[in-house]
């Protein structure tokens, strides 16, 4: 097994390129109605182009048949809404989804299609479910089991292609995250290839692709070992053989789905000559900042789980480090930054694949110190319902007090909890859903325990190509992020859309809050009297004290009621 030493500098391509890249925004007008079908005669790179002839990011989308990976997903989502809203004349979206929980991917697409996500773009285009055209397709399947007649309809239309589906659990036997996220990629790149009209192919990563490094530049690092010879190795071996040599393969990476996308992003690579590629590596992707709402979010992953957990009052501590950057990004920022990649590789056609970190913490950096503190104050002045205790976390770098803190504010609450359940003959719960909880940050520790530096120079090229229009309507600079307001939304964005909460319940959630407080100053009364009472019945010296002090009380209540006659 290699190590990774060196890197490709596909990265510097543009600085050579970009002083020639300037725009005509005056120009663009005229591009507003035929931009795309020059655009797709044009036959690799932007030099001795007419500069009049660059199209703004939507004009570009214009008449584009597009094709989605992962749109059911998290980001995917995400993307096909902007996509649908901010370039109205696309001209359609060929999803590529499986059939799921006993749903045909039809009424999957159906269903997305409903969720309030879509509100916004409902409003302008009430019929945009005609430009979605979903697929069957699983990509863990030979072929991407997509039928000859879908292959043949995609290979003659489509223009753009995003790859965001993945496995994204940390946990995953290695076996399918390589088929998922190496072989389907591969098996896509296959298919583009075969696609007459494809102008970009944009590959989504991930910051943590290559976690093993402490600075992380926008190049294609070596692979840990050439996936073909692990693909070809592991198809012989059964899963439990895979199962015991899976740490030693992963090597330095913390779980299976870091080291397949580093794999991914090496197999997307051996195709930059074929395709015009771009490789998006976005770093901890959080709820939006603004865009279709702010603070949209529908999943547990992440951060958001642990937010909702903390919120609950079931979280009461977790490994962090205070100090250490929160490189968290909203995801309408990366979907914004992946759109314009899209656009850039298609209408620049950089000689090689462009890698773009999509990181906040080298521009605007916050810290899980302070992410702790204001989600902690956010969810005080909005609480989630029947919250289980008051939220109150803390994060410690230091495992012994993490692991002293599990034990008093986790699991012994849960045990009590567990134990009343029992007595009122209802199933006990909460040691199993901390058991999970514990299992959940386990796997999250790797990234709040430590921080890493991400070179985002070919963000910051890609910002200053976009219109000044392009730039609003596609944001994606970070240093925009007001933090403290972000984290308030994304928080609330937990309890509306994760949750299903409603806004107006939150005087309830306050009074729940309320009663919770009272609760646990009756109970620590109760405690201190208790452990006093079994005191004092034992040690003289106890019993000598608590003479004492109550003397000593007695005396000065004399003193000040004698002190406040006198004054009268
Ligand atoms: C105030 C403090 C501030 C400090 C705050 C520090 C935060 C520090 C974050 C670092 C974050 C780094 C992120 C790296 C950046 C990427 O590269 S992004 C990719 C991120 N990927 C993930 O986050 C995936 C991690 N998740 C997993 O691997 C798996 O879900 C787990 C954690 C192993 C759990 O597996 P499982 O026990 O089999 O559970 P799973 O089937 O996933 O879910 C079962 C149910 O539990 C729910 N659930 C899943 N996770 C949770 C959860 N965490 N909570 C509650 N319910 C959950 C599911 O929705 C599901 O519900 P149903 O559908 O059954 O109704
Ligand atoms: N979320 C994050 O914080 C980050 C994510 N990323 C990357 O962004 C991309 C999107 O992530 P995110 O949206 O959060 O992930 P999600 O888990 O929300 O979405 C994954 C998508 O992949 C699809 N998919 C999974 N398996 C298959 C399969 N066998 N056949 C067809 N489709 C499948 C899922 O479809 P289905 O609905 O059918 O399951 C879903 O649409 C991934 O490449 C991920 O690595 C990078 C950095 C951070």
């Amino acid at each position: 097994m290699s190590q990774p030493t060196g890197g490709v500098h596909v990265g510097l391509w543009w600085r050579q390129k970009e002083p020639t890249v300037e725009r005509d925004l005056d120009g663009l007008g005229e591009q507003a109605t035929d931009g795309h079908t020059r655009l797709t005669d044009i036959g690799g790179g932007t030099e001795g182009r007419s500069m009049a002839s660059i199209p703004s990011i939507p004009e570009y989308y214009a008449g584009k048949n597009v094709l989605i990976t992962g749109a059911t997903g998290f980001m995917g989502k995400v993307l096909v809404e902007k996509l649908l809203r901010a370039c109205p004349e696309v001209r359609a979206l060929y999803l590529l989804v499986r059939p799921k929980a006993g749903q045909s991917m039809e009424q999957r697409v159906s269903d997305m299609m409903t969720c309030k996500l879509f509100d916004r773009v409902r409003e302008v285009n009430p019929d945009f479910h005609l430009k979605i055209i979903p697929i069957s397709s699983e990509l863990t399947q030979p072929g991407l089991a997509i039928s000859p007649e879908d292959v043949e309809r995609l290979s003659a239309c489509i223009n753009v292609v995003f790859h965001c589906a993945a496995t994204i659990r940390f946990d995953e036997p290695l076996k399918h995250a390589l088929q998922l996220n190496v072989i389907a990629t591969q098996q896509l790149l296959s298919l583009a290839k075969q696609m007459q009209h494809l102008e970009a192919f944009v590959h989504i990563s991930t910051a943590y692709a290559n976690c093993n490094r402490k600075h992380i530049d926008e190049v294609i690092y070596p692979p840990p070992v050439e996936p073909k010879k692990l693909i070809d190795s592991l198809e012989w071996m059964d899963d439990s053989i895979v199962r015991d040599i899976t740490p030693r393969l992963i090597g330095d990476r913390p779980n299976t789905y870091t080291y397949t996308k580093a794999l991914a992003e090496c197999v997307v690579q051996q195709e930059q000559d074929k395709l015009n590629i771009a490789i998006i590596r976005p770093s901890i992707v959080g709820a939006s900042w603004q865009e279709p709402v702010p603070g949209w979010i529908d999943n547990f992953n992440g951060p958001s789980g642990v937010f909702i957990a903390a919120g609950k009052g079931i979280l009461r501590t977790m490994r962090a480090n205070n100090d250490a950057v929160a490189d968290l990004v909203p995801v309408d920022m990366v979907i914004n930054l992946t759109l314009a990649a899209g656009w850039y590789t298609a209408v620049h056609r950089p000689k090689s694949a462009l890698v773009y970190n999509c990181t906040t913490g080298g521009i605007n950096p916050f810290h899980w110190g302070q992410i702790e503190h204001h989600v902690m104050s956010s969810f005080k002045r909005n609480p989630l319902e029947q919250a289980f205790r008051r939220p109150n976390a803390n994060i410690t770098s230091n495992y012994l007090m993490n692991q002293y803190w599990i034990l008093v504010s986790h699991k012994f609450p849960a045990l009590i909890y567990d134990f009343v359940l029992r007595l009122s003959g209802q199933k006990p719960q909460m040691m199993r859903i901390f058991n999970r909880l514990h299992k959940a940050i386990g796997l999250l520790e790797y990234f709040s325990s430590q921080d890493w530096e991400w070179n985002s120079e070919n963000m910051s090229m890609l910002m200053s190509q976009l219109t000044p229009e392009d730039r609003r309507t596609f944001n994606f600079d970070v240093r925009q992020l007001n933090w403290p307001e972000y984290i308030e939304n994304y928080c609330i964005g937990t309890k509306k859309y994760v949750l299903n909460e409603d806004m107006s319940d939150i005087p309830a959630a306050r009074q729940h809050l309320r009663k919770l407080r009272n609760i646990r100053y009756t109970f620590n009364t109760l405690l201190v009297v208790f452990i006093w009472r079994v005191f004092i019945a034992r040690s003289q010296m106890a019993r000598n004290i608590w003479y004492f002090v109550v003397s000593l009380c007695f005396k000065f209540l004399s003193y000040f009621r004698a002190s406040s006659t006198i004054t009268k």
